[in-house]
């Protein structure tokens, strides 16, 4: 099932932050990288796919209508993973994994949620802290409990806020292949926001640029991030090489 987006307007209060955005479908099985300057509402978009921030517009996967959900029918299909986890919970890991499922209509039994939640924190390599308390954990372990907590549902739209910020190098290279691999086995759609470039290209199928709440630019990671692009949205002059399958490197000689 696709994931389409069309006319988003997004705002709080008396402000509109996000006016008329429309993304190119996007396919299941397609992981797409969200990036942008700070402010440029990154967050407000994947927030409003959620549900979580009131939007108007048209969301839909598939025939499904998202706009139309009610806020637990929506959670069913698309999970969001904030950019930072409330550090003051005092719970298991496995605790919160399960509780993250159980909120969730298609929980089972208790046993079977246990068994599905331990499932996984094996999946994002995090087995070990199942018994640890949340709120002692390190940023980046909270961080990869997090994906789990995002993950267990097993949606079809799964949305994480940099999920890679808190991890060192092996971590965020396992966290954006199993982006990879938990969209193609879910046949999901894995919408990341990323602040590092040539991660997002050697994570992505398809990067989307937003700058000032309007998208720039969207295409293949070679269409998308390009020095002119770099220019105008980060105001870098920078060279872009490309080093072959899907990888990019991106390096600033000056900012503008
Ligand atoms: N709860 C809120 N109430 C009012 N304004 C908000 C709220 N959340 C975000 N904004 C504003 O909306 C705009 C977009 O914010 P958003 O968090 O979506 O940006 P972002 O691209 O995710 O940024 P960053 O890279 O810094 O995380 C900003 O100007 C921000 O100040």
């Amino acid at each position: 099932m696709s994931l389409s987006v069309q006319n988003l307007t997004v705002g709080y209060r008396d402000r509109t932050v996000i006016s008329g955005l429309s993304l190119a479908p996007i396919a299941a099985g397609q992981v797409v990288s969200l990036v942008g300057p700070n402010g440029a509402g990154k967050s407000t978009l994947l927030r409003a796919i959620a549900g979580l921030t009131p939007a108007r517009g048209d969301m839909r996967l598939g025939d499904l209508n998202l706009g139309a959900m009610s806020i637990s029918e929506r959670a069913r299909h698309v999970a969001y993973m904030p950019q930072t986890l409330p550090q003051d919970v005092a719970l298991t890991v496995l605790e919160t994994v399960i509780a993250a499922l159980e909120a969730s209509p298609v929980a089972e039994s208790h046993t079977h949620s246990a068994d599905q939640a331990m499932q996984a924190l094996v999946k994002v390599g995090a087995a070990e802290l199942a018994s640890r308390r949340l709120d002692r954990l390190s940023g980046g372990q909270r961080q990869i409990a997090g994906l789990a907590q995002a993950m267990v549902r097993r949606p079809k739209v799964l949305l994480l806020d940099e999920p890679t910020s808190a991890l060192d190098l092996r971590h965020q290279l396992d966290v954006l292949t199993l982006a990879r691999t938990y969209a193609r086995e879910n046949d999901a759609v894995v919408i990341m926001v990323l602040h590092d470039l040539q991660s997002a290209a050697r994570a992505s199928d398809h990067i989307v640029v937003l700058s000032d709440g309007a998208v720039k630019i969207e295409g293949a990671p070679q269409q998308a991030i390009t020095p002119e692009v770099l220019a105008d949205v980060w105001q870098v002059q920078a060279r872009v090489e490309n080093c072959g399958r899907g990888l990019i490197q991106v390096m600033v000689d000056a900012v503008l």
